[in-house]
């Protein structure tokens, strides 16, 4: 066996499934270890195909080839090893639905915002990854995105099923060149990365401004609003968060995470500018909900979700 052969052998086999803004960056940066197939839009597919993905930022800048895009699960023509899902949420359960019969039985890992993901992606397949990304991603173009501002390492954590795969896709992952360390606390670690979500992202989108508006003094009593409604459906639900106390996220969103973020814009401003659904319903309409099952007045999150829910059904005229 010459070394190509041995070399193809140890290289693993990566589907990206729902790949935009996250997921083309992400196979962007596999492609150097493993062989990656990109479940996009023909719009994408079609310039992967011409020229490569263009990647720029600070994931790196230029052309990288060697990514397959597929467009359906029957282009799909060898064995994979790993899914890694960066649909929306509001598209979880249709793509997996689309790939099922390639993800049953796999190892599949989320990289999505909000919550519920990884319960819908367990009903496909035993072994489940949460995973929590705190980097901002955008697509330029067909088959061009920019990685910017990055606040955490990428995190993976075991949600059910066997743990062997948590090392092989961190290792993968560290390979690559992206900083990433494992989560014990996953369940947890989803909720602390949909608190930021949960604290800007609306916000941003609604006004039509980058993270930094968090902070704008007018805005500000609204974050801690929706943070403090967080915490409290977060504790009625059992879940422990990594900070003790709202107030105690609050400095850490307030003096590291807005500012790490404050040039640049959401994933759900890219979604209302576009015209498209958003996560609005995993995120401040799930406190919402959430909250009137266990008696929680949630108003600043009912709020925040109702407004969204209307800049859905009404785009803006560009
Ligand atoms: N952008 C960011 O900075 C960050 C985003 N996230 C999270 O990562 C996830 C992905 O976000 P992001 O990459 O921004 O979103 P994008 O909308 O850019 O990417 C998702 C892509 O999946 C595509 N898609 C959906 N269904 C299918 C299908 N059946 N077949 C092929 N393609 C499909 C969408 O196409 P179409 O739009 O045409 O439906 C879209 O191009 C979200 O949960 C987000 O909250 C997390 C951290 C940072
Ligand atoms: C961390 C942040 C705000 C990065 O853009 C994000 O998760 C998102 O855009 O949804």
């Amino acid at each position: 066996m010459d070394n190509e052969q041995m070399e193809s052998l140890q290289r693993p086999t990566i589907l990206v499934l729902g790949a935009g803004a996250v997921g083309l960056a992400l196979a962007g940066r596999l492609a150097r270890v493993a062989t990656v197939y990109a479940a996009c839009r023909p719009v994408h597919a079609n310039a992967i195909r011409d020229r490569g993905l263009l990647m720029e930022g600070i994931w790196g800048n230029g052309a990288v080839e060697g990514i397959i895009p597929v467009t359906g699960p029957d282009e799909i023509t060898t064995e994979v090893d790993l899914v890694i899902v960066t649909a929306k949420g509001t598209d979880t359960r249709s793509i997996c639905e689309e790939y099922a019969r390639v993800i049953r039985g796999l190892p599949v890992a989320s990289l999505q915002n909000g919550i519920g993901n990884e319960e819908i992606i367990a009903e496909y397949t035993g072994t489940v990854i949460g995973g929590t990304v705190t980097t901002n991603f955008s697509v330029v173009a067909p088959g061009h995105v920019r990685v910017l501002s990055e606040s955490a390492p990428m995190r993976f954590g075991i949600w059910s099923g066997d743990g062997a795969a948590l090392d092989r896709l961190i290792g993968i992952v560290r390979t690559a060149g992206i900083t990433v360390e494992p989560d014990p606390e996953i369940r947890s670690g989803k909720w602390a990365k949909a608190l930021l979500n949960i604290a800007v992202n609306p916000i941003s989108a609604l006004l039509h401004a980058p993270v930094g508006v968090a902070a704008d003094a007018d805005i500000r009593k609204t974050v801690i609003g929706l943070v403090r409604e967080t915490y409290a459906v977060a504790a009625a639900e059992g879940v422990r968060l990594p900070w003790a106390t709202a107030d105690d996220y609050l400095e850490y969103l307030f003096s590291v995470q807005v500012p790490d973020f404050a040039a640049v814009y959401p994933s759900m401003y890219y979604d209302l500018e576009r015209g498209r659904r958003t996560e609005i319903d995993l995120l401040n309409g799930y406190i919402a909900r959430l909250g009137e099952r266990h008696g929680i007045a949630t108003p600043y999150n009912r709020c925040i979700a109702g407004f969204v829910r209307y800049a859905e059904r009404h785009p803006r005229e560009r």
